[in-house]
């Protein structure tokens, strides 16, 4: 099994860099706080490295939820844990590492919504083609066909989450 790469290191870290300063300069005018919601466990290292490059007070938010088992969703959200504090006011940024069918920010959306946030964005490191349920990714990074990635946090089983680069396997 050999695994071939999309993105490279090099290339994810400009891009993270780029979306940081794309992202203080949104939010500069209108707060000086945000809380970036990680959507664990695929957005670990994108979080990690993007927070680092908004330059104002992030919040750190944590949800955890899982939908695919090996390359395809099950279509059934499982919510494994859930934002604790208020949202009330606030401006929020989900932070993801993929966005596919986009069933999974379409939950996550709706549930957030009734907490009364001050707004709601997205930033995916990758967005694949399609864009179903109107999704909105304010903050994309890579624009990328119908492949089934892994590597800087996205698994195949578990497993590749630790590379490096965004790769597929062949
Ligand atoms: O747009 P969608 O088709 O809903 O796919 C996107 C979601 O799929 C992956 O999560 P996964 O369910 O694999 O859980 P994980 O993050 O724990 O790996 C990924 O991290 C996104 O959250
Ligand atoms: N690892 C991984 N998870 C996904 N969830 C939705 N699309 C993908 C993908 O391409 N790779």
């Amino acid at each position: 099994m050999a695994i071939k790469t999309l993105i490279s290191e090099e290339e994810l870290n400009l891009k993270v860099k780029e979306l940081g300063e794309k992202i203080t300069d949104h939010y500069k005018d209108k707060t000086d706080e945000i809380v970036a919601l990680c959507v664990l466990k695929g957005s670990i290292n994108f979080y990690s490295d993007l927070v680092k490059r908004i330059d104002m007070n992030v919040l750190y938010n944590f949800i955890q939820v899982s939908s695919y088992s090996g390359t395809n969703t099950t279509g059934r959200i499982k919510v494994k844990s859930w934002v604790e504090e208020s949202l009330e006011g606030k401006h929020v940024i989900i932070v993801e590492d993929v966005v596919d069918t986009g069933n999974t920010l379409k939950y996550i959306i709706k549930y957030l919504e009734r907490q009364n946030p001050a707004s709601i964005e997205i930033a995916s490191i990758v967005v694949k083609n399609v864009h179903p349920h109107g999704i909105n990714v304010k903050f994309p990074g890579f624009d990328i066909g119908d492949y089934f990635i892994i590597g800087y946090g996205l698994d195949y089983d578990e497993k590749y989450r630790n590379l490096p680069y965004i790769g597929y396997i062949e």
